[in-house]
């Protein structure tokens, strides 16, 4: 088992490494005890090392010589509003990021929606980044939700841990793309409301990884 540290800076190695994020684009973070692990602002991922990951305080505040992510702010409110999460990951993959820049909101055109607690997948209003006003964009958009979009910036997936987070993250940039090529192909057509909740119980009632991850 990793320590923390280590497993913020695999977390989000991997998000690169999957093409969610480019050059230092995005940002992750993991609830401990102490506070939130947060990536630092600016900083390739390839160059972080465990020393310079800041703790982020419940205040605001952090410690470490590195300066948190600039979007420290919702990745902080959103575990201040969540106790449940334990992991954020936010990126600018291209599918989420195409559907973002056009103001589109993911609906229910897939039944794997359901995984994110419902559709449809909601666009926040557009703020600038890093101001407090994103943040609580971000947190109306993800009312009923684990994962969102932000109009003209990116998408944010939350999980119970980092690994969990960046399997949404990858789970809803696999969406995006699916609906994107769908409304390329004459447009999806949509679930009822019935159909994901159905969806949703049979997720949570008869759908169990063999493997624990
Ligand atoms: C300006 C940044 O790209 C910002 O938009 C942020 O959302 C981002 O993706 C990376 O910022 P940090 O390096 O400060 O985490």
């Amino acid at each position: 088992m990793l320590a923390p540290r280590e497993q913020l800076i695999e977390a989000a190695r991997a998000m690169a490494a999957r093409g969610l994020s480019a050059g230092t684009s995005g940002n992750v973070s993991l609830r401990t005890e102490e506070g939130i692990l947060i990536t630092p602002s600016a900083t390739p991922y390839e160059a972080l090392t465990p020393e310079m990951i800041p703790l982020l305080k419940l205040d605001g505040s952090y410690e470490g010589r590195y300066r948190p992510s600039s979007e420290w702010r919702f990745h902080l409110d959103i575990y201040l509003a969540r106790p449940e999460v334990g992991g954020v990951v936010h990126h600018h993959a291209p599918y989420t990021t195409a559907l973002a820049m056009a103001r589109r909101e993911i609906p229910a055109c897939h039944y794997m929606i359901a995984r994110f607690g419902g559709a449809p997948l909601r666009c926040a209003a557009y703020a600038l980044f890093g101001t407090a006003e994103l943040s609580t964009n971000v947190l109306k958009a993800l009312e009923g939700r684990t994962a969102c979009l932000m109009e003209n910036h990116g998408g944010i997936a939350t999980g119970r841990d980092v690994n969990a987070a960046l399997a949404a993250a990858t789970e809803l940039e696999v969406l995006a793309q699916q609906y994107t090529l769908s409304l390329a192909a004459g447009g999806p057509v949509l679930l009822s409301e019935a159909e994901i909740e159905n969806a949703i119980r049979q997720f949570a009632t008869a759908y169990r990884p063999n493997i624990a991850s």
